[in-house]
């Protein structure tokens, strides 16, 4: 999917969107700019010296002309000061650098920060919507444009303009007819310079947002490695990457040619223009209206300007894809956060984030006051739920949802596939938000708590489960207590709460790698198995001693046994914590103390699993697929190990059927 903006934001507004990643810098900045002006003037005074230099020989060889005193003392000195402009030019541009480079490394970090504080923040929504190669080209390349831009882009067109400038002054003050002359060459420039200002732009911003569907291509490929393998797919990947890089480089070319195409102007007029200022200048020269050294002069003061001339194409289309990013880096940051803390603390989090002030001082501020204790209970008043891309005359995915759970009650979530269970219960840590009624935890709206106190009211884990690439320890004890990892995830009191964790979510395995739960997992835990991943993302969810688990068909990668033993365990660890759990088989929905079905958009029932199958026909018929799926597992199961079996059954941390399989 490609995100284009068709409209690029006015100058004022993008500078006013970057302003508080300078904030502390503009000194510096300032500081190199005078630096670079400094070093361009040095360049321009060096033909004066020439012109002194030329006239003093001249005027010295000339027959019959007076020359100075000692022309011999005059060459020394014009060739020490010449000398001596070079070691203070080259002395400048070390000075721009010293002062700016620091200062732009530093504005594309925090913009970087910045972005990626933003990412964490947006809803679920938000990342369902975008495709990751944008976000990571908004992250990366266009922040690389943008530091590019502020090191070398912003200082060398101010400095190539001023240098410009001065540059024709001066070749007036030498001859005003050959100055002129220069000066023609000029207009046409400047009047092409606004078409290609538009032409490249058009590009520029085309090349960024292909190059961001590219890396989205790349990530999913990388990503789905496998399911490409398996299905033999790697050729017809290919030919799709192939098809996306060469429509990139075909951008690439059109881009290049643009700025060629200005580019050869802004070179090759000036040149022609100078074939005919040599002619003119020898005949000024000649009829004695300029002197030897000024003709020379002026022609080492072209030579001087020859570089910003041809630079400025170069700068100018370097200012606009830095203009670009910037567009492409600001959709990002100006995106809503429709799901915030009603505090305003999100607000003040980011602003910290832009002054680069220590993230843990900023994020800690979270005020607590009147709020309920934590108890467990949670209730869904009336909750109605669409997805933003549903049509205004389809009914609701979840219509009028009215369910309550008391502190400490397991309830099982039944429904047919695509019913919206997951959906359902993604409304209680506000992973997505009602869009009517309300949610509560502890007898008030989940909207009315800061987000990070509701997140440690409840916490999820899901199906899909998602790891890190760090150890098992870190993974699992990610959303622990602040005041359990306090004293480092190694302490006693981690420690704990770790055994803790992998004991309840029968993840024992752990134990058991090379380097226990110290061992890497690598990249998104992909070298674990699916049901090893799961449990150690149920482990997580434990390990966060939440009043409120929610756990969206976490065990669905689990053997029927594996799954009893783990359900087992977690009734008799978290017996004080309420949980709400997706299930599809018999198994689980066997231990929990109510069920309820979800059909429609509403909860048609709840009860115990005995009077659910006794008076609901549509529970039955739910129930009854969930467990020819729990028949086919267990008799995958008996074909295995059945050694595994008493293993499982009998202690927590042995090796359950999945491990053995
Ligand atoms: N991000 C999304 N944007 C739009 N529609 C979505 C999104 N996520 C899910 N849906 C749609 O909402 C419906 C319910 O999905 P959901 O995952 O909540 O169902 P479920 O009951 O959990 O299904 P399953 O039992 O298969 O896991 C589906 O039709 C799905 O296509």
């Amino acid at each position: 999917m490609t995100r284009t903006s068709s409209e690029p934001l006015p100058l004022r507004d993008a500078l006013h969107g970057v302003a508080p990643y300078l904030e502390g810098v503009r000194g510096r900045w300032v500081g190199g700019l005078l630096a670079a002006l400094a070093a361009g003037l040095v360049a321009l005074a060096i033909p004066q010296v020439i012109r002194v230099l030329v006239n003093t020989v001249f005027a010295h060889s000339a027959p019959g002309v007076p020359g100075p005193a000692d022309p011999a003392a005059g060459v020394w000195w014009a060739a020490l000061a010449l000398g001596a402009l070079g070691l203070a030019e080259a002395f400048f541009i070390w000075l721009r650098r010293f002062f700016i480079l620091p200062p732009a490394a530093d504005v594309e970090n925090r913009a970087r920060i910045s972005i990626y504080r933003r990412l964490q923040r947006l809803p679920a929504s938000f990342h369902d919507a975008w495709p990751s190669g944008q976000l990571l080209s908004r992250a990366q390349a266009d922040l690389s444009l943008l530091r590019r831009w502020i090191a070398f882009g912003s200082v060398m067109l101010v400095v190539e303009s001023v240098t410009i400038v001065v540059g024709l002054v001066l070749l007036f003050t030498m001859s005003w007819q050959l100055a002129l002359l220069y000066l023609v060459a000029a207009v046409p420039i400047m009047i092409r310079s606004f078409r290609f200002r538009n032409d490249f732009r058009a590009a520029s911003r085309l090349s960024q947002d292909q190059a961001g569907d590219l890396a989205t291509t790349v990530e999913e490929s990388v990503h789905g490695i496998r399911v490409l393998k398996a299905f033999g797919r790697g050729p017809d990947a290919l030919e799709g990457f192939r098809g996306e890089a060469e429509t990139l480089q075909g951008t690439e070319v059109h881009k290049a040619a643009v700025l060629a195409q200005f580019t050869g102007l802004v070179v090759a007029l000036p040149e022609v223009v100078l074939g005919v200022a040599l002619a003119l200048g020898v005949y000024l020269v000649a009829v004695g209206d300029l002197t030897v050294g000024a003709l020379a002069a002026y022609f080492a003061t072209t030579a001087v300007l020859s570089r910003p001339v041809e630079g400025i194409g170069q700068l100018m289309g370097m200012t606009l894809a830095a203009k670009t990013g910037i567009d492409r880096h600001l959709e990002v940051m100006r995106t809503p956060v429709v799901i915030a803390s009603p505090t305003g603390t999100d607000a003040a989090e980011e602003q910290a984030t832009s002054r680069a002030v220590a993230s843990s001082e900023a994020t800690s501020a979270v005020v607590l006051d009147g709020l309920p204790p934590s108890s467990g209970r949670l209730a869904f008043r009336h909750a109605r739920f669409a997805y933003p891309d549903t049509p205004a005359d389809a009914a609701p995915l979840l219509a009028d949802v009215d369910l309550e759970l008391v502190p400490g009650e397991t309830m099982a979530l039944v429904g047919v596939t695509g019913s919206g269970k997951s959906t359902l219960v993604q409304l209680v840590p506000r992973l997505q938000d009602v869009t009517g009624g309300a949610v509560e935890v502890d007898g008030l709206d989940v909207r009315e708590y800061p987000l990070e106190e509701l997140r440690r009211r409840v916490s999820i884990a899901f199906e899909d489960a998602t790891l890190f690439s760090d150890t098992i320890r870190a993974n699992v004890l990610l959303g622990a207590p602040a005041e359990a990892i306090a004293d480092g995830l190694d302490s006693p009191a981690a420690e704990e709460l770790l055994e803790t964790a992998l004991d309840t979510a029968q993840a024992g395995f752990a134990k058991g790698l090379p380097e226990g739960v110290d061992s890497e997992i690598g990249e998104e835990g992909l070298s674990l198995s699916g049901g090893q991943r799961q449990r150690i993302a149920l482990a997580r969810a434990i390990a966060a001693r939440p009043a409120i688990l929610v756990l969206d068909d976490p065990l669905s990668a689990l053997d029927v046994r594996t799954e009893e033993a783990v359900t087992a365990r977690l009734r008799q660890v978290l017996a004080g914590t309420t949980t709400l759990i997706v299930a599809h088989r018999p198994s689980t929905v066997a231990l929990a103390d109510r069920v309820a079905v979800l059909e429609g958009g509403v909860i048609v029932d709840v009860g115990t699993h005995a009077e659910l199958l006794a008076r609901s026909a549509a529970y039955r018929d739910i129930i009854t697929t969930g467990a020819q799926a729990d028949r086919t597992l267990e008799r995958f199961a008996d074909a295995g190990d059945a050694a595994s079996h008493a293993d499982a059954a009998g202690s927590h941390a042995a090796p359950t059927t999945e491990d053995a399989r």
